[in-house]
């Protein structure tokens, strides 16, 4: 069986925390990050606002992304060995890919992939604040925040609501142990459910 779970939500709800979590705990699991298909910086656009567009969907590789989630598709075993992933012979016939990132939901060619959508928040000030002690590769330059990526956050969010996408919200403010574990025995008990 092929298992798709995305690990979905804001920036700095915790996707990157949980999900590194959940790849030591699940069986032949393999991981497909959506920040690694930032496109470079010079093919970024520049909005009216001043900021570089990073925070939409534009701004990502997402054909790419799509063929990497293909090749694991077509052979999750020969994709697990490539990525240095074991495989365990004894376990049943079931391979776990996890997509994590924060447009995961707004792509429509992926859209319908996922067996399982999780979707972590945390409050406005929370969200500033942990992001405002990040560092990314590209700084936040000032105003990035409020003037960008509050705003487009919010845009994506109305989308999928809009579109129906259904999806299993998580409280970012829990501890990272509760929420692993709430998410590890979800993941659980649907993959019995499905065998
Ligand atoms: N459950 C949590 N409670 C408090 N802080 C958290 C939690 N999960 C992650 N963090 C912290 O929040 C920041 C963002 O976490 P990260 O997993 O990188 O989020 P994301 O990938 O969603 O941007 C990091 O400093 C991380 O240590
Ligand atoms: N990885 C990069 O090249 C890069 C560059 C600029 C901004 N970012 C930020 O990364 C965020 C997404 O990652 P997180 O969900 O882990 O915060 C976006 O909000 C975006 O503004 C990433
Ligand atoms: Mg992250």
């Amino acid at each position: 069986m092929k298992y798709i779970v995305g690990i979905g939500g804001m920036t700095n709800g915790g996707k990157t925390t949980l999900t590194n979590n959940l790849l030591k705990a699940l069986p032949n699991c393999c991981v497909i990050h959506q920040d690694d298909f930032f496109k470079p910086q010079d093919q970024i656009a520049v909005g009216e606002d001043g900021f570089k567009q990073w925070d939409v969907l534009e701004s990502l590789d997402m054909e790419a992304m799509l063929s990497t989630v293909q090749a694991w598709v077509s052979s999750p075993r020969k994709f697990a060995r490539a990525h240095g992933v074991s495989v365990r012979l004894d376990a049943s016939d079931t391979h776990i890919l996890i997509l994590e990132g924060f447009l995961l939901y707004s792509y429509k060619p992926l859209v319908d992939l996922y067996s399982r959508r999780y979707f972590l928040t945390v409050p406005y000030e929370e969200c500033k604040w942990r992001r405002s002690r990040r560092s990314y590769a590209v700084p936040d330059p000032p105003g990035l925040f409020d003037g960008h990526v509050w705003p487009m956050y919010q845009k994506y969010k109305r989308e999928m609501e809009a579109n129906g996408v259904e999806v299993v919200y998580l409280d970012g403010m829990k501890s990272r142990e509760e929420l692993f574990h709430q998410v590890l025995e979800d993941i659980q008990n649907s993959l019995l459910n499905r065998s």
